[in-house]
């Protein structure tokens, strides 16, 4: 349990405020205040899920202004020892201060919470007019006020007393419309979020007041069945082919695990419908993951799994028919509920997890409990298993019509290309990989199923003023023509994508000048001879991590841990980071990968090729915005327009990083 000595000192300083308002867009959702009310909400909550606080009270009042209050510890109100000014206040004006950094600690102040970059709160202060902040704790009750954008307008002052239970932090804020589209709160976004966070703390209770013509109306929300209530609302209306399947587990002080800390698991509900829309909700430490993430590539890996082994168990599979992992998701609804000592999201607004050993904690999580219930419940087993039989019937046969299409204007596949098992075009992919080194290591880290490749020998012709007509001539590129089974056309053209065999193409190579170089090359390829697979998306380029960082076990309380970064600067800030959570500086090892063929087949499928935990990046173009990149192109590439080049380089150049290693 964390400790309740919870004071000043446990208040540390990342960095000083202000850029909020001059970017507010990187900091929050501009639509509406609600991220603003979110972040004081979710403070209340992390006090609640840290076992203080029993009662969290929004209010919605006819002014624009939002209050929250819980009964927790409240915030600290002593002096900071660095800042020289009351806990309280830093908290509201320096971004990353915070009590939630450390978390090697056992008796941190809080382990496991939603929030983790200590710049929440500020964010709510800065983007508003006016900020009221009343803490009552250690028997007096306190306030202090902010204006104009977070600027202190009355210092801490005690305005009374209080019995020494009672304790508690209460903020009312007024935002400020013009950092907003709409300055109106999104109601009944708030209710789903208090409605969430009651079924996942059954001992909090969340209230939500309306104020109304100077009156207050209050709904609560209390789920004392936890989940299971919740779920069964949830899919009210929907029904289910069998019972829904519910579970919890967390790893303890007895199931020891080398991987993950103590108190980090998972909840889940899910349940299987064979039509109407499905229910896909998740949660990390309680903060809603609206765009889903690694968690939840972990339930279906978990899932998928203990489905595929009881198909086979119960030998219900059919001859030539695949089960892949999308037969069993796509019609699942389920809620999922992560905890997590260090999870890492896309951004402050936190909708979407993106640490990797998420997926890794939920599947392990999952799939034993999963696989338990299916073989105690034979029949409602079978009857997801039908289901899922049913999925993958369909999907098959989706896949052969386009196969028997595609066949009919037959090409020999390039002897260089490993094709992948599968004929579905709408789930495979393409690794064009530099190097026959690094494309051995492709190899043997794929997942033989969707994802096939194509090694290249050395750097890949510069194609930009190639004839059409000549273009095939260079084996290499008729190679990859060839392999993606569309041919070469001009911007504006009709292309036939029918034959297409991948659904994504990934240019893979090296993270250093060669490999940037062949895939500029690739790209050149792309643009000028393919520009429809740009303008449909199917184009990608992989971001093989350029570090990787071992950092050894903290005590009992924190496992070693495998982490990468992708260049020198997310290095920088991961290192940070770890220094941030108490990790002694040095402790770890940092080792530069020289090329994709360094990293062991098990590295490069995590980092690289797994869809759940890689990182590619989309090629893109805006509408209508082709021409412009090939222009740019043309200036690039052309031979005749070396002067051009050597202006734009003298202009430019100092924007690019060069790396000379
Ligand atoms: N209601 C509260 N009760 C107790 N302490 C609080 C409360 N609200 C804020 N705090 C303290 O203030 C700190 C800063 O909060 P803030 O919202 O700025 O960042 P955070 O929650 O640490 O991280 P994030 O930026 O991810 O939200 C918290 O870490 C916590 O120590």
């Amino acid at each position: 349990m964390a400790k309740d000595s919870y004071s000043a000192k446990d208040i540390e300083i990342l960095e000083d405020l202000s850029p909020i308002l001059h970017r507010p867009g990187m900091y929050t959702d501009p639509q509406n205040p609600n991220h603003a009310l979110v972040e004081v909400i979710d403070n209340a909550a992390d006090e609640g899920l840290a076992g203080f606080a029993k009662h969290v009270s929004v209010i919605l009042h006819e002014d624009g202004s939002a209050t929250v209050e819980d009964d927790g510890r409240g915030i600290p109100i002593d002096i900071h020892p660095k800042k020289k000014v009351p806990a309280v206040q830093v908290i509201f004006t320096t971004l990353h201060s915070g009590g939630k950094f450390r978390k090697t600690d056992k008796d941190a102040a809080y382990r496991i919470a939603g929030g983790l970059h200590g710049v929440g709160v500020c964010v709510s202060n800065a983007l508003s007019r006016r900020l009221e902040v009343e803490v009552k704790r250690d028997g007096g009750h306190y306030r202090i006020v902010f204006a104009d954008n977070g600027q202190l307008r009355e210092p801490l002052k005690k305005i009374g007393s209080v019995g020494p239970r009672d304790s508690g932090t209460k903020v009312r804020f007024w935002p400020d419309p013009k950092y907003f589209d709409s300055p109106k709160i999104n109601v009944q976004e708030i209710a789903a979020l208090l409605r969430a966070k009651a079924m996942l703390l059954p001992g909090v209770r969340f209230t939500l007041g309306i104020e109304k013509k100077g009156r207050i109306e209050t709904t609560e929300w209390h789920f004392p069945e936890g989940i299971r209530g919740y779920f069964a609302e949830a899919i009210a209306g929907l029904s289910p082919v069998a019972a829904p399947f519910f579970g919890e587990r967390y790893v303890t002080a007895q199931s020891e695990s080398d991987s993950f800390a103590e108190g980090e698991g998972a909840m889940w509900a899910i349940a299987w419908t064979a039509e109407g829309d499905t229910v896909t909700e998740s949660y990390v430490n309680m903060i809603p993951t609206r765009h889903g993430g690694t968690h939840v590539a972990g339930l279906r890996e978990g899932v998928y799994n203990a489905i595929k082994n009881f198909i086979d168990l119960h030998s219900m599979g059919q001859r030539g028919l695949k089960i892949v992992p999308e037969d069993v998701w796509s019609r699942a609804s389920y809620v999922l509920a992560v905890k997590m000592l260090d999870p890492q999201f896309k951004g402050q607004v936190k909708n979407e997890l993106i640490s990797r050993e998420a997926v890794k904690l939920t599947a392990q999580m999952v799939r034993d409990p999963f696989e338990l219930w299916l073989n105690q419940h034979v029949e409602e087993g079978k009857r997801i298993a039908e289901l899922v039989i049913r999925q993958a019937q369909a999907r098959s046969r989706a896949a052969q019509k386009v196969e028997r299409r595609k066949s009919s204007g037959v090409a020999v596949l390039p002897g260089k290309l490993t094709d992948c098992a599968s004929d579905d075009p709408e789930r495979n992919e393409l690794f064009i990989v530099e190097g026959d080194s690094a494309g051995g290591s492709a190899k043997q880290a794929r997942d033989k199923e969707f994802q096939a490749v194509l090694p290249l020998k050395g750097k890949p012709k510069n194609t930009w003023q190639d004839n059409p007509d000549t273009l095939y001539s260079n084996k290499e590129i008729e190679a990859i023509a060839l392999a993606i089974g569309v041919d070469h056309h001009k911007p504006g053209d009709a292309v036939d994508l029918s034959g297409l065999r991948y659904k994504r193409i990934i240019i893979l190579a090296d993270a250093d000048v060669d490999g940037a170089h062949i895939q500029v090359l690739l790209l050149t390829l792309f643009f000028r001879h393919f520009p429809k697979l740009i303008e449909r998306g199917h184009v990608y380029v992989a971001q093989p991590p350029l570090y990787r960082i071992d950092v050894p076990a903290q005590g009992k309380g924190r496992p070693a841990r495998k982490l990468y970064a992708l260049d020198d600067a997310e290095l920088e800030s991961l290192l940070e980071k770890l220094t941030d959570e108490g990790v002694r500086p040095g402790s770890w090892t940092v080792s530069r990968f020289k090329g994709l063929g360094e990293m062991n087949p098990e590295q490069l499928w995590e980092t690289t090729l797994n869809p759940d935990t890689r990182r590619v990046l989309p090629v893109t173009v805006a509408d209508g915005e082709l021409h412009e990149s090939l222009s740019i192109f043309n200036m690039m590439m052309a031979r005749e327009n070396a002067a051009q080049r050597r202006e734009w380089m003298e202009t430019y150049g100092n924007l690019v990083e060069a790396d000379i290693t």
